[in-house]
């Protein structure tokens, strides 16, 4: 795994966006620097989807910028966007959001055969994979005949096989009972921060956001409360 030593990995810069008349966001300003895990929580409708979207790559703001390292991504057209998505950042969804046909090491494979490796490089490097997360003897298993959490072990594992710079989560134990959840949160903090990956965490249980080095709070599409966390949960 490697670690990352330029900073800032993630910036949004008086980011703005709009549905019709619905003012999602209203000037988001963020600084993440390289290897943080960010928790981003907020009341239901305050922006936290569409700023990780916005972050991501996914959405274009209407005003404003996303820097990714010193890429200006707001700023890219769509298929440079879809490219520095796969090559760069990995997402780990709510509810896994694998392939049901394909095996977990299949699964996990799939970002680096998009990557552009051959299929028995990327089948060894995900199956390395599973076994860093426990799950050395579920790789022929498919998504179904797994648990919820092993599931989000294998989206893990799928979201950092290619070695992205950013992973963002999105409600990723929102589906977990909460024992699981808090072993999920586990993985994918300690695993970012080992490989140095910059993790965002959307959340709306503090508990989850309380595995994460820092916490950014939104309330009516702006940045409420900005404050260090411990690192541990509560
Ligand atoms: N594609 C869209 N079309 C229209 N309105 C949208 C769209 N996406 C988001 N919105 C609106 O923008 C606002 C912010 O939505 P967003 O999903 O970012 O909030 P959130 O904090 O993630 O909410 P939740 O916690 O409920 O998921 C809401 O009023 C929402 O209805």
């Amino acid at each position: 795994m490697r670690t990352r030593t330029t900073t800032p990995a993630l910036a949004a810069r008086g980011v703005s966006k709009s549905f019709g008349r619905v003012r999602a966001l209203a000037g988001v300003d963020i600084d993440i620097p390289a290897g943080q895990s960010v928790a981003i929580m907020g009341p239901s409708g305050s922006g936290k989807s569409t700023l990780l979207h916005c972050l991501a790559g996914i959405l274009v703001p209407d005003s404003g910028e996303v820097h990714l390292g010193d890429v200006a991504v707001s700023g890219l057209p769509d298929a440079r966007r879809s490219r520095l998505r796969r090559e760069q950042l990995g997402f780990v969804f709510q509810d896994g959001q694998l392939l049901p046909e394909l095996s977990a090491r299949e699964n996990v494979a799939l970002a680096l055969l998009l990557n552009g490796s051959s299929r028995g490089a990327a089948l060894r490097t995900a199956g390395e994979w599973l076994e860093r997360l426990g799950l050395s003897g579920a790789g022929d298993r498919r998504p179904g005949e797994m648990s919820g959490g092993q599931a989000q072990r294998v989206a893990i594992a799928r979201a950092m096989v290619h070695s992205p710079a950013v992973v963002f989560a999105d409600e990723p134990t929102g589906a977990l009972d909460q024992a699981t959840g808090h072993e999920v949160m586990q993985i994918l903090t300690t695993t970012a921060a080992m490989a140095g990956t910059t993790l965002v965490v959307v959340t709306h249980d503090l508990q989850v956001a309380g595995w994460c080095s820092r916490l950014v709070e939104l309330r009516d599409a702006m940045v409420h409360a900005d404050r260090p966390l411990t690192g541990e949960p509560r």
